[in-house]
C-alpha cells in the first residue's frame, strides 16, 4: 500500500532553456526528504513545483503523485499541503488564536477547542490571546507548525524553517516537527543548508548540483 506517498515522478524543471532540475523520488509517510545543495540550484524551486506555484519563467514536465491522485495540474489550494518557511509568517493583526482560527476549516465543530489542544501540544497552552509580536522565535515557529497542523495536510514543504533560531532551539523545533510529521505519517521535503537537519531527519537525502 502507498497510501500516504508523494511520488514525484520524472520531474524536469528548466529556467528558459536551461536544465535546472531532474528528479524522481517517492517519499513515504512519516518520511523527511532533505534536499540540499548551492544557493541558486534549484531547492526552492522543487519545493514550488510541488506546491503548485512555479513561476512562469520556469518549464516544467513530471508527476506529482500525492496518495494516489495525479495533483500535478491542480491550484495550490486544491493540493492538500502545507508548507512552512523560514519566516512563520503569522498575521501580526490577529490573535494567536485568530491566526489558528484562520487555518481551521470553518465547518468544523468545536474550532476553539481544536485550537486549545493543538496549543497543548506544541507546548503553548493557554497562550491564545498573545500578540504575534510578543512572542520569541521559537513560540512564533510552534505557532506556524500549530497552524499547519489545523489545516490536516496530506504532506509538508518545508523551507530552510529552523535557519533563523540558534542551534539549540533549531534541534528542539526539528525534533517537534519531524514528531508531528511521522505521527501524522506525512511524507515531507525538507529544503535546508544544514547537515544536522539530514542527519535528523529519516528519509532519502537529495543533493543538487
Ligand atoms: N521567478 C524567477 N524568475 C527567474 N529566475 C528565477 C526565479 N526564481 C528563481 N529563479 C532562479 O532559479 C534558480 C534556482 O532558484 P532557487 O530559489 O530554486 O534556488 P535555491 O537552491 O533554493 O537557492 P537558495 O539556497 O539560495 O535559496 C536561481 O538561479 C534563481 O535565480
Amino acid at each position: 500500500m502507498n497510501k500516504n506517498t508523494l511520488e514525484l515522478n520524472n520531474i524536469e524543471i528548466k529556467l528558459g532553456n536551461q536544465p535546472l532540475i531532474y528528479f524522481n523520488e517517492e517519499i513515504k509517510a512519516g518520511e523527511v526528504m532533505t534536499v540540499m545543495g548551492p544557493s541558486g540550484s534549484g531547492k526552492s524551486t522543487l519545493l514550488a513545483y510541488i506546491a503548485g506555484f512555479l513561476p512562469e519563467e520556469f518549464s516544467a514536465h513530471g508527476q506529482v503523485i500525492l496518495n494516489r491522485l495525479d495533483i500535478t495540474r491542480l491550484p495550490p489550494e486544491k493540493r492538500n499541503i502545507g508548507l512552512l518557511f523560514q519566516d512563520p509568517l503569522l498575521y501580526p493583526h490577529l490573535s494567536v488564536e485568530g491566526n489558528l482560527l484562520f487555518a481551521l476549516d470553518k465547518n468544523k465543530k468545536n474550532r476553539k477547542g481544536k485550537v486549545n489542544a493543538i496549543l497543548e501540544s506544541v507546548g503553548l497552552g493557554g497562550f491564545n490571546k498573545r500578540d504575534p509580536a510578543t512572542l520569541s522565535g521559537g513560540q512564533q515557529s510552534r505557532i506556524a507548525l500549530a497552524r499547519l497542523l489545523l489545516s490536516e495536510p496530506k504532506a509538508v514543504l518545508l523551507d530552510e524553517p529552523f535557519s533563523k533560531l540558534d542551534s539549540q532551539l533549531r534541534a528542539e523545533i526539528r525534533a517537534l516537527v519531524f514528531e508531528k510529521i511521522q505521527t501524522a505519517k506525512l511524507p515531507c521535503v525538507l529544503v535546508t543548508h544544514d547537515i544536522e537537519d539530514a542527519n535528523a531527519a529519516k528519509g532519502p537525502c537529495i543533493h543538487f548540483a
